[in-house]
Parts: structure tokens; sequence; C-alpha cells
């Protein structure tokens, strides 16, 4: 679920908080007021304008990311930019007299200073990256598209899937390279939502998202589906191996032991769940429906 560094961030507030106060406090002192007349509004709007952008890329940037040193950069290197381009905004307000006139000069010095920090931040970024692509390799595959997250499970939703399967279909027609497609459904979730509430059962709905993936190859990628449902796609595999694979992540759901904030456990995890393999004269919607019912089919068997 989304959530908010700022209050990590309070030493970092209180030195923006000084430079703007330092910023101001020279151009009130040093300079002299300009007469209406003379300011240029459609000028100063597009400065100002860009001015405050950047104080909202700086706010974002703290709202979004934990401390460390790629937020220090990303922090110091748009506050420098920010300054330039406020002095930039405040002059169109204030003239300096000749004593003071270094002031205009110096005012792009904290803007290139602020694109080498800049510059190192997206150096380090990358490398964070390619940490966080490695987790997300299972979550997605070879597109990334924040419309078809599911927040609840950090996982994309169904749309994202039906996408991918109608790219395996293709490739199964033209190649007839095999593959799998799975279907987990939670047993009982309506009576542990009932009995311990949403909040507690959103995070069991993460926990089984997480198991999943990580008992998972590096090739298949898995979605929440709907409600207590996930879906996963196992490409380039028979239905003897997939089966296998679904098998031993339903397994490892098993072992999951969930609790609540007193450290309590609160009940069980355990999912239904069935596997198929696509046809070259299969359609996504034949494909949902068969998996569905195959599904449904094993409930009943294993309730009867
Ligand atoms: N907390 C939470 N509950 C959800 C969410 N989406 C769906 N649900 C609930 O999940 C429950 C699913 O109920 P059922 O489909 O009957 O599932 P079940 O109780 O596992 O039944 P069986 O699958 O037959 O074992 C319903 O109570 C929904 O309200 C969600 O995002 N969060």
């Amino acid at each position: 679920m989304p959530q908010s560094f700022i209050k990590l961030h309070t030493t970092l507030l209180s030195i923006l908080l000084f430079m703007l106060f330092l910023a101001l406090l020279v151009v009130f002192q040093l300079g002299t007021l300009k007469p209406a007349v003379d300011i240029d509004w459609v000028d100063s709007v597009a400065e100002g304008g860009i001015a405050f952008m950047t104080l909202i890329w700086l706010l974002t940037t703290l709202i979004m990311r934990p401390k460390g040193t790629v937020t220090n950069l990303l922090f110091f290197g748009l506050s420098a930019m920010h300054i330039t381009l406020l002095l930039d905004f405040l002059d169109e307000f204030f003239t300096f007299s000749k004593h003071h006139s270094w002031l205009s000069s110096l005012e792009a010095f904290p803007a290139v200073v602020g694109m080498i920090l800049m510059s190192l931040a997206m150096y380090y970024w990358g490398q964070e990256q390619r940490v966080l692509n490695h987790l997300l390799t299972k979550k997605e595959r070879f597109y990334r598209t924040h419309g078809l997250h599911d927040f609840i499970t950090g996982l994309y939703r169904a749309d994202y899937m039906k996408r991918q399967i109608e790219q395996e279909l293709i490739k199964l027609a033209n190649t007839s390279n095999c593959f799998c497609i799975a279907l987990f459904d939670i047993k009982g979730f309506a009576l542990f939502n009932q009995r311990y509430g949403s909040i507690r059962a959103n995070n069991l709905l993460f926990d089984i998202g997480q198991i999943i993936t990580l008992n998972l190859r590096n090739t298949d990628l898995a979605c929440r589906f709907a409600s207590d449902r996930f879906i996963v796609l196992l490409p380039n595999t028979s239905h003897l191996e997939a089966t296998y694979i679904t098998k031993q992540v339903a397994n490892m759901v098993a072992q999951h032991t969930p609790y609540d904030q007193n450290q309590a456990k609160t009940g069980f995890s355990q999912v239904h769940w069935h596997c198929v393999e696509a046809a070259d004269t299969d359609t996504l919607s034949n494909l949902l429906t068969e998996l569905n019912q195959g599904l449904e089919q094993q409930k009943r068997a294993t309730t009867v």
C-alpha cells in the first residue's frame, strides 16, 4: 500500500526552510522593489510557475522516498535548482545596485551544482533500480504500467495477465511453444474476513501473493485475478511440469502462518488450485472459462 515517508525528513525540511529564508533575506536586504510598470507580468508568471513546480518535485521526492544517499542527492540537487529558479523569479520584482550585481551573476550557479548532484543521484538510483527490477521479475514481464497495479497485493491485476496470455497464444500459434496457466483460490477467505477483519484479510492476500511469486521460476508471472484468486502464467511449460510447480506453490502457502498484531495465530492459509495447458485452438476467453470451471469442479470435489 502507498505510504508517505515525509515524517522521516524533518531535518531536510528544516534545511529547505532555512535555505529559502536565506535566499529571501538576501534579496529583500540587497534589492530594491521595482515599480509595478517595470514588471513583466507574463515572464513573472512563467518563472514563478517553474520555481513552484520544482518545489512540488522536491516535496514529492520527500513523500515518496525513504532516507538514504539517493534521497539526499535528489533533495540537494532539486533544492539548488529551486533556489536558482526562485532568484530568477524574484529578479522580476527587484533591482540590485551596482555593488550587489554579483547576485544576478551568481544566480545560475546553484542550478549547475544542482544538476551535478542530480546526475550523481541518477547513477545511484540506477543501481537501486537494478535491485528492485530483480524483485519485480515474477510480477511483471517486459512492460511496466502503473494503471494495472493492485495495491493490496503489490501484483498486477487480471487485465495485465490477459494481455500476456493473448501474446502467449499468438506465440503458440506461430511457434508451438506450449504454455500453462494456473488459478489459486484461498480457502474460506470470506470466513477469514469475518473473523479477523479486512485489514488482516488484506495482509493475508499480500502474504499469499508473495508466497506464490517466491515459489515460481523467473520466467513465470503471477497476478491477482479477482477477489481471493491469483493467476499464474507458466510459459514454455508442459502440463506435467506446471502441475508440479502449482502443487509446490499450494504446499508452500499451506505452510504459512498468519499472525495478528498481538502475535496470535490468526487461522488458516490454504488454497484450491487448478492448472490448464493452452491449445493452439484456444482463445483467451475459453482458456479462462476452462480454468474457472476446472477450479470450481476441484472445489466441489474437495468440499463433498
Ligand atoms: N479483505 C478483503 N476482502 C476481499 C477483497 N476482495 C474480495 N474480498 C472478500 O473475499 C471474500 C471471497 O468470498 P468467497 O468467494 O466466498 O471465497 P471463500 O470464502 O474463500 O470461499 P471458497 O473459495 O469457496 O473457499 C468475500 O467475502 C469478499 O468480500 C479484498 O480486496 N480485501
